[in-house]
């Protein structure tokens, strides 16, 4: 066997495939215990899968697998000479042989899970009841809560919502009878959108009503003022506040609401303010530039100030876009009756009232509280009204919602790639279990790279007659972020839609995209940053993946709060690498554990059945394959799409989705001019865009790992990654270079400091260039080192170039 798993790779097994035994009742230990003895006793599996145990201080450096060696020109070609052994593990499989590509296996040198699986959790769980679903119909309703009969019936009728949720219960009370600047703070998916526009529209309503609620014979209307204005931190989320809205005022259809959020030009959005609007929805950049150059927009009138998501608008770098419109507003005099003599006063809150949103709490939020709000009320969704926990009190929790079934998959670095496959194969198994999920991943260059590799890769067929999209139906915005999906298709979902988004991406880009995914009736999967994590409200969305960790805990409850809304059942997996990582569930707040899950349970699962492979792939031989060598299959099948010459590409890492083809572009750009400077021969344009894209998602993960917060960093310790095994989960067979300079050096520093051999440096820090100290040839993107200031500088930076969003995006 060569060292550290370099072998000639691939087994063809011609043993059938073994029968799984499925274990049923009794606990979920005792049915894995019995699951891996039959394994072992079978044989089929990662043979060297040791037995777990509890994780101690010191396992996490001791989990690292040990490093290969290298060969001078940093090539894995040498392994090919190694003789095969009897225990060599699995053969090369035939295609492997002719095409004389040889790869590191995926199943030897891998570090094992630290977690002791057998005891955690100790008992099954019983499924928890949903704790941000509508209270029971008998108990509440809105009109008791003091909306007007008209409001309560459209959204009975309408809208189909009889009855309030916890904090709509809680908060519509006291924003219909009181004037406080108040704090909504409830878990998500739990309404809080209507908590706060159901009083607002009562409140303007009431205006044009008299006290027996018949209706007044002068109604306010758009001219008569704008009343409210609410502020979120990106065009997705208010022009979702706009579509609740305008559902609601269906019923007061006099009354009028718009968004200012850029996107499109300012002269239109300034005709639109001067037609009339009671009711804004705005970015905070954006409005704060109509304060200053819209003479039109008037804010005498403003009673109401809606931050949502307020968290995310600090993180945004929208403190002083804030503190202009607070300050601007407090600072117009407020107008008591407006030009027609309708009163406001009395009927609309007597002062301008502030109401902040968020699910989880911040420091910053704190900050923001300060600078927006008086004598707030904070007013949170209790747990007794939630779950009918009567002993629970008015405690708050800020964990996800008690219906979500959560769980983590320990998977080893090299296996990242297959097991998501797999996983994704095994989803979409079955009709209708799952119809939409969401793959957050560290950023946008990932986001491109998978999305590209993902997607089937069959040339478009032109378009017949009966088979062409009406006009009305294709979008040419989407001809590059919507395409069918390619390996996880099953006899039941033949058709599985992917969709990419992140904030690279042109507005029109990303509205359409959005748009496609929450209308899609194929089951679909997107594929995105952070971008998505906030306030989103798809339908049908049942499953979401963390396939990289969040940056902070806050947003990973966020991130899966997209799933299990308003009671709903919702499913969310996280991916982490055995090690450090697995400490990192300790620190998630969460009313129900979180069930880890054996990587090799998810690949026998979703590789029980052939991947859709082209046919040098698809023999009748690998039809019999077990599913480690499915997986190796499947990996290398992967890799050499990479290495395709670019006139097989295809379309591979193709541009034209409205980002600009940037990374490709500025990466090629860069090189050729440093090339140039040093007098040599600037870099041939043959590779595989595929091949481009894969580096430079590599490049981007790690130096977006570097900036977890400060807190994690212990989990997510970037001196801990592997960077071989690590590129091979972006179906790498070398190590790109030019990851960015501060992030090699630390990494070089600490791996020297550990003792873990000066030969390694170069392997991991330098990638395939070998040179030690130099991070290639294009890193000046580098981070510097990775400590809390350097993160912080990459987060600004990020903030400037995404303009709007915090998700990352390192060109
Ligand atoms: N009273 C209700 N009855 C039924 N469904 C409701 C009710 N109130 C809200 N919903 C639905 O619940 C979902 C989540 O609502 P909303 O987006 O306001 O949640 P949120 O608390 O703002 O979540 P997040 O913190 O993730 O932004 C929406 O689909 C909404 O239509």
């Amino acid at each position: 066997m060569a060292e550290d798993g370099m072998l000639l790779n691939f087994e063809i097994g011609d043993a059938p495939l073994k029968s799984q035994v499925k274990f049923k009742g009794g606990r979920w230990r005792d049915r894995l215990k019995a699951q891996r003895t039959a394994k072992q006793s079978h044989g089929d599996g990662p043979s060297s899968t040791p037995p777990r145990r509890k994780p101690t201080a010191g396992d996490y450096d001791a989990s690292r697998p040990s490093k290969r060696p290298r060969t001078e020109d940093g090539d894995y070609q040498r392994y090919a000479k190694i003789p095969r052994t009897a225990d060599a593990g699995p053969k090369a499989p035939s295609h492997a042989i002719k095409t004389g590509q040889v790869s590191s296996s995926l199943f030897t040198s891998n570090p094992s899970a630290v977690t002791d699986f057998d005891q955690t959790p100790a008992e099954e769980v019983e499924p928890a009841k949903p704790s941000n679903a509508p209270l029971s119909e008998e108990a509440e309703n809105f009109r008791s809560l003091g909306v007007s009969r008209r409001v309560a019936q459209h959204l009975a009728t309408k809208l189909e919502m009889k009855a309030p949720t916890a904090i709509q219960k809680n908060a519509v009370p006291q924003l219909i009878n009181g004037d406080s600047d108040a704090f909504l703070q409830a878990e998500t998916g739990s309404g809080k959108t209507l908590a706060y526009l159901l009083p607002i529209v009562h409140r303007i309503m009431a205006l044009s009503l008299n006290e027996d609620g018949t209706p007044k014979e002068t109604k306010v209307h758009r001219n008569s003022g704008l009343f409210a204005i609410i502020l979120a931190p990106t065009r997705e989320l208010c022009k979702q506040i706009a579509v609740v809205l305008e559902k609601v005022l269906r019923c007061a259809p006099w009354l009028v609401c718009t968004t200012v959020i850029g996107g499109e030009s300012k002269k239109s959005e300034k005709a639109r303010i001067r037609k009339g609007v009671n009711i804004l929805i705005a970015t905070p950049g954006r409005l704060a530039d109509h304060l200053d150059n819209t003479k039109v927009l008037n804010v005498g009138t403003v009673r109401w100030l809606v931050l949502d998501e307020g968290d995310r608008m600090m993180e945004m770098g929208f403190e002083d876009d804030i503190r202009t419109i607070v300050s601007k507003i407090r600072a117009d005099k407020l107008v008591k009756e407006n030009p027609e003599g309708v009163v406001l006063d009395g009927v609309l809150p007597s002062r301008r009232v502030t109401i902040l949103c968020s699910a989880t709490m911040k420091m910053n939020v704190q900050k923001l509280g300060e600078i927006s709000l008086e004598d707030a009320v904070h007013i949170m969704a209790s747990k007794s009204e939630t779950n009918g926990d009567a002993e629970a009190g008015n405690e708050a929790v800020f964990a996800a919602p008690s219906q979500l079934k959560q769980s983590c998959i320990i998977t080893p670095a090299k296996l990242r790639l297959v097991t998501l496959i797999a996983l994704l194969k095994s989803t979409f198994a079955r009709k209708g279990s799952v119809m939409k999920a969401i793959i957050f991943i560290s950023c946008a260059d990932s986001v491109d790279f998978h999305f590209h590799l993902l997607k089937d890769t069959k040339p478009v067929e032109p378009p017949t007659p009966d088979s062409s999209p009406s006009k009305e139906d294709r979008n040419p915005h989407t001809d590059a972020t919507v395409a069918p999906a390619a390996y996880v298709t099953s006899p039941a979902n033949k058709t599985v839609m992917l969709h990419k988004l992140h904030g690279s991406l042109a507005q029109p880009v990303r509205s359409a995209t959005l748009n496609a995914f929450s209308k899609c009736k194929d089951p679909a999967v997107l594929i995105t940053t952070d971008i998505s994590s906030r306030g989103l409200d798809v339908p049908a969305v049942d499953l979401v993946i963390e396939y990289d960790p969040a940056f902070a805990v806050p947003d990973h409850l966020h991130r899966i709060g997209r799933t299990a809304r308003a009671g709903r059942p919702g499913k969310a997996v996280l991916f982490l690498l055995p090690g450090s990582e697995e400490g990192y569930t300790s620190i998630l707040p969460t009313k129900t554990p979180i069930m880890p899950q054996l990587y090799d349970s998810i690949l026998q699962k979703g590789l029980a059945s052939a991947v859709n492979l082209p046919s040098t792939f698809t023999t009748s031989e690998t039809e019999k394959q077990t599913w480690t060598s499915r997986a190796e299959a499947l990996q290398l099948h992967l890799e050499q799409r990479l290495l395709a010459k670019p006139d097989n590409a295809t379309d591979e890492g193709a541009d034209g989705d409205g980002s600009g083809g940037k990374a490709n572009t500025a990466t090629k750009a860069k090189a050729k001019a440093k090339a140039k400077q040093r007098g040599a021969k600037p870099p041939r344009e043959t590779s595989n865009p595929l091949l481009d894209a894969a580096r430079q998602a590599f490049r981007s993960h790690i130096r977006a790992y570097a900036t977890h917060v400060r807190e994690e960093r212990v989990y997510f310790d970037i001196t801990q990654l592997h960077l071989g095994h690590m590129a091979k989960a972006f179906a790498l067979r070398e190590t790109p270079g030019g990851i960015g300079g501060g992030v090699s050096r630390r990494m070089h520093k600490t791996t020297a400091s550990s003792g873990e051999g000066g030969g390694d440096k170069k392997t991991k820090a330098s990638g395939s260039g070998g040179k030690a100290g130099k991070g290639g040839d294009d890193d000046e993107d580098g981070i510097g080192e990775v400590d809390e200031d350097a993160a912080r500088r990459m987060r600004e930076k990020m903030k400037m170039v995404m303009n709007a969003s915090s998700e990352f995006n390192i060109g």
